[in-house]
């Protein structure tokens, strides 16, 4: 039984058990103790408790019962019938309740007869959490509420009263987990870009760590809720806080029968995780032997101490800052980058500044902005406080940061002082005029932006610039290896969500890219078939065309893209980055793609009526997803037969969405030829002018369900007597005799009512004026309504209505994007 109902009795002994049998309710001891506790573990071979109601009031003997108390609520009573725990609801629309122990681990109260709905709940256990995070528990995350413990550890390992340990969130400047030792900061994740927490070192190689792991939108009181879901929903996961005060995120491994830790933080083995162990302005290094270095331009600011290994003192600035000066006149502060570090503590969001430069604008005019970064997923980050906790990551510390300094700090010009010096004491007057002319290129200084010194991924900044001045390709390789998630240069580097394929592995599943195993060229490059090791085959674009985006945007828009998931896209694996080299993988689609059946007079008889039919409702359901309902909003701006693949069964996918965003909008300059061929789905307004939106793919839709009807390409029509395939379908329609624009292969077996109900929705799709075409959710309802009400199309004349369709077009308010930006926009709080 897995519910609890007025009038029953769990006792001692008795327990509750989940349908699918994953948790069991009742009462247990902990190890070596005697007490009873009421709570709910997996019911695997290793008990894990995930839950405990008593915790503060247990019982000493075998005679505790859990109950629904005449009031309606839960209630726990010992053998002397004392209650030592109750749900406390103080009121119930109705007392007549009823609990069940939910397939998640949630046990719900609720009215006896919304029991396992989602409303009507009173009380849920996934709202009053004792030390464990479930999968598919919420974590509230609000700045108005502030910092939110969530969970309290045990106080021992054989007591589940509440310990000093704490897990929760701190929702300001980019929400952060963090751990707390009574009210002291114990570890802190560094700040969720949407991807990862960006301070967690090894978190890129958890992948099931974040699989799943997410940060909602906000709701209607501008909560948004950290929650989690396995990849693979068989996985018996949870996050738990030690008694010990490390958070340990555990996997049940039921062929070894244990529990196995899949993380652990603070990492007993990495000092540096343990919160600000270096005191202010200092970076803590772990990679050899522990040590915390002051950042340049500062000094420890208790020598002493610091050289005894007593750190907490931290250190202070040499120079003061420029702009603290009350006399002072001269250059502005600089600032100095700083990459492979987890961000500093305590930043706050300035969500005005829009890009990098902007946010350092602010930061140099504002004296208490001691620091800014501009992070993907977060926006511009800005420390106006001292900088604390600041440790060294060795892989996915790919942000640059940027902190001020007094000019006189800033490295170059250091460096070149100390050459001049060193130039005009060894080679005497002669060189005094090189050594004038290397002042004359110090004083020359950089418009905008003061000096900002910045370096790659380094421990130290002296490396840095001896990397640097070394070896050009070792500068290249070390700016490569701050990216997370991708094969960088033949080491493998995971990020979650994103499967990462090796080049050497990829070169050995396509037979070395053969010739046999290309599938065919487009835009952006060769297609080749590949079968991994376990037997599943994949598509790999070798990307030929150049993307105007630096390797980190890309990355992230490929992670963004490969997020995706509906079931008419091309799913995107994965990629594949090793120097020059980018490629994306796909899913193998065995049926190639619908202009190799639709075009060609054998293979079409592959598509009957309802066939196609529901690959233009397929098509439909995948733009509508790109458009509407995906978190990334996507004008795909290519849709035509050869984008769209099929898979086993002839279902369609839409493959090459987010090409724009991958190569930052310039795709079209990847393939002249491509262009071309695309044409005769352009919409006018993006042929002509180069505008695109939402409704431009629903241009593109409506020639390709012309096309699917009637089996011909749109540019077959070049040459003949109709121009296109749009004003021939035009003229059919206009003059009643739509049934002839179908395929012959097809007529006698479709239905006609569904036919010129789909060649009408086609007529709208291609309307010349974007204002008038239908969106994808408009299209969607009238595919799916059997006798839809159509409004009457107006007739496509292209050219001649020239002038009036953009003027139409931006009076009704749409977006309109220009072909330099980008097609994709972010919704945000929909
Ligand atoms: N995931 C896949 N599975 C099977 N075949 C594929 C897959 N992706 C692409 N192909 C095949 O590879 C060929 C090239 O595809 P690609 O998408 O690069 O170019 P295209 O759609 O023909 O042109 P364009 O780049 O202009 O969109 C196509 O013939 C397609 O059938």
């Amino acid at each position: 039984v897995d519910i609890i109902r007025q009038g029953q009795t769990v006792r001692d002994g008795d327990t509750l058990i989940s349908e699918a049998e994953i948790f069991e309710l009742g009462f247990f001891s902990p190890e070596n103790s005697t007490l009873r506790f009421l709570g709910i573990w997996y019911k695997v071979d290793v008990k894990a408790v995930v839950w405990v109601a008593n915790r503060n009031n247990p019982i000493s003997g075998n005679d505790g019962a859990l109950r629904i108390g005449v009031d309606g609520n839960l209630v726990v009573f010992d053998g002397n019938n004392s209650l030592v725990w109750s749900s406390n609801v103080s009121r119930f629309s109705s007392n007549n309740t009823a609990a069940i122990l939910q397939n998640s681990g949630n046990f719900v109260l609720s009215s006896n007869e919304s029991i396992g709905d989602t409303h009507g709940v009173h009380w849920q256990s996934f709202s009053h959490p004792t030390d464990t995070f479930l999968p598919g528990m919420r974590v509230p995350v609000n700045s108005a509420i502030g910092e939110y413990r969530a969970f309290t550890a045990w106080k021992s390992a054989n007591d589940p009263s509440p310990g000093n340990y704490t897990v929760g969130v701190d929702p300001h400047g980019g929400p952060q987990i963090i751990i707390w030792d009574h009210i002291k900061r114990r570890w802190r994740s560094g700040q969720w870009n949407s991807v990862i927490f960006t301070g967690v070192s090894n978190m890129s190689n958890i992948a099931s760590f974040l699989y799943g792991f997410k940060l909602s939108q906000p709701d209607e009181n501008r909560t948004q809720y950290f929650t989690y879901n396995p990849s693979n929903p068989s996985d018996l996961l949870r996050f738990r806080v030690g008694w010990d005060g490390r958070e340990h995120q555990l996997r049940w491994n039921e062929d070894e029968k244990k529990w196995e830790d899949l993380q652990l933080h603070p990492d007993p083995t990495n000092r540096c995780e343990l919160y600000n162990l270096c005191g202010k302005y200092a970076t803590c290094d772990n990679s050899n032997s522990l040590s915390c270095n002051c950042l340049k331009g500062f000094r420890p600011k208790f020598p002493d101490q610091w050289s005894r290994g007593n750190w907490s003192g931290g250190c202070e600035r040499k120079i003061e800052l420029q702009c603290q000066r009350t006399n002072g006149t001269g250059e502005p502060d600089g600032f100095k980058g700083l990459k492979c570090i987890k961000l500093p503590d305590l930043s706050n969001l300035f969500l005005s500044a829009s890009n990098l430069d902007a946010c350092g604008r602010s930061c140099l005019g504002n004296c208490s902005c001691n620091a800014y970064a501009f992070v993907s997923g977060i926006g511009c980050m800005m420390w106006t406080e001292d900088l604390v906790d600041i440790s060294h990551l060795d892989q996915s510390g790919s942000l640059e940061f940027f902190y001020r300094l007094h000019h006189s700090e800033l490295d170059g010009r250091r460096k070149i002082s100390k050459l001049v010096i060193i130039i005009i004491s060894l080679v005497g007057a002669c060189s005094l005029m090189v050594a004038l002319w290397l002042l004359w290129i110090y004083k020359k200084k950089p418009k905008g932006l003061p000096a900002v010194s910045s370096m790659p991924c380094c421990k130290d900044n002296d490396i840095a610039v001896l990397v640097q001045s070394k070896s050009k390709s070792k500068e290249l390789s070390a700016d490569l290896s701050v990216s997370s998630g991708i094969l960088i240069d033949g080491n493998q580097v995971n990020r979650p969500e994103l499967p990462i394929f090796n080049l050497g592995s990829l070169a050995a599943a396509t037979n070395n890219f053969s010739e046999g195993n290309r599938l065919g060229q487009g835009g952006f490059g060769a297609v080749y078939k590949g079968e991994l090791p376990g037997g599943q085959e994949i598509a790999v674009k070798r990307l030929s065309a150049k993307s105007c985006q630096g390797l980190e945007e890309f990355k992230n828009e490929i992670i963004l893209i490969a997020k995706l998931q509906h079931r008419n896209l091309v799913r995107l694996l994965g990629c594949s980055i090793q120097g020059d080299e980018k490629m994306l993988i796909y899913e193998y689609m065995p049926n190639k793609s619908l202009d190799y059946f639709l075009f060609n007079e054998a293979r079409k008889e592959k598509l009957d009526w309802r066939t196609r039919l529901s690959i233009i409702e397929g098509i439909a359901r995948g733009l509508l997803y790109l458009h509407r309902d995906s978190r990334l909003r996507i004008i795909h701006r290519d849709l035509k037969a050869s984008n769209i693949l099929l898979d086993g069964e002839m279902n369609p996918k839409i493959s090459d969405f987010g090409m724009a965003r991958i190569f930052g909008g310039n795709q079209h300059e990847a393939n002249t030829v491509r262009v071309v061929g695309t044409y005769g789905y352009m919409s006018p307004e993006y042929a002509m002018e180069g505008l695109f939106s939402v409704k431009s793919d629903v241009y593109s839709f409506g020639v390709l369900l012309l096309e699917i009807i009637c089996g011909r390409r749109n540019t077959s029509f070049r040459s003949m007597e109709h121009t296109s395939l749009i004003t021939y379908a035009w003229d059919l329609w206009n003059e009643d005799k739509a049934m002839d624009l179908v395929d012959p292969s097809i007529r006698d077996s479709c239905s006609p009512n569904e036919m010129l109900k789909c060649i009408h929705i086609g007529m709208l799709c291609v309307q010349d004026s974007a204002m008038h075409r239908p969106t994808m959710a408009a299209v969607m309802l009238l595919l799916e309504s059997e006798t839809p009400t159509l409004p009457m199309p107006r007739q496509p004349s292209y050219a001649s209505m020239r002038s009036s369709i953009d003027a139409d077009f931006i009076s009704d308010g749409h977006e309109i994007v220009s072909s330099n930006n980008l097609t994709v926009t972010m919704v945000v709080g929909r």
